[in-house]
């Protein structure tokens, strides 16, 4: 497993206002976005790429297209669905499939509710989004999903997480081909499973308490 962990100020500058909790939802809507598209940039390094001769209005050239089968992104509901914005900015030819999961706060365990992806996942770039890796309970349910349907290799992005979720992961996903996209690695979990800082309930600031 590949874990990239973003060292840039303008990512570290808006993960300080969404981790404040005056901050109002609309705000951290918009946050949330403009993070994932600069996460988004690193998380697309790898995306496979073919050589396309175009006519510029000078002369001749090669350059490159996203290849085929387009890209797929999943967001995990609900709060990975407020990334989805930011990551389809940046690939706009990208297919989205959508699993929803929820964590019982006693157990930490998480369940699916919710299920929308294609059949087969053979060949296709899968790109995981969901802002919080706590326990690593949701996201290495998700990514054995994503294999179970065949995808090769799997990149998550996630604004934060916890060393224990990132152990966690490491351990559930050894030997396959897994990369983890942060905008910060924080502390530790604290004994209710939120990470520390963090910024709380990622869902509930997005989209309100249910
Ligand atoms: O790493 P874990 O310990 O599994 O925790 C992380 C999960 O918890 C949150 O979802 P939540 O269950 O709160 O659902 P929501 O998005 O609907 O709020 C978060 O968005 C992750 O999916
Ligand atoms: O800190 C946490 C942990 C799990 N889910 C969240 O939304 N926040
Ligand atoms: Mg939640």
């Amino acid at each position: 497993m590949r874990v990239h962990v973003a060292d840039h100020p303008l990512i570290t500058h808006k993960l300080t206002v969404l981790r404040d909790k005056t901050t109002p939802s609309p705000v951290f809507r918009a946050l949330t976005e403009e993070l994932v598209t600069l996460l988004a940039y690193e998380a697309t390094r790898g995306v496979t790429v073919e050589e396309i001769t175009i006519q510029t209005p000078v002369t001749e050239t090669v350059g490159v297209k996203i290849s085929e089968p387009r890209p797929l992104v999943v967001p995990i509901l609900r709060a990975g669905l407020g990334m989805l914005e930011g990551m389809v900015k940046l690939l706009p030819t990208a297919e989205v499939g959508f699993l929803g999961m929820v964590r019982n706060e006693e157990t930490l365990e998480p369940t699916t509710y919710a299920e929308r992806l294609p059949d087969d996942l053979s060949d296709r770039q899968c790109f995981v989004l969901d802002p919080m890796l706590a326990t690593g309970g949701s996201l290495a349910a998700a990514i054995d999903f994503l294999f179970q349907r065949g995808a090769m290799h799997v990149t998550a992005i996630c604004l934060l997480a916890a060393p224990e979720g990132l152990e966690r992961l490491e351990a559930e996903t050894a030997g396959k081909d897994v990369t983890i996209v942060l905008g910060a690695l924080d502390e530790k979990l604290d004994e209710n499973g939120y990470i520390v800082p963090g910024l709380g309930d990622a869902g509930d600031r997005l989209y309100g308490v249910v």
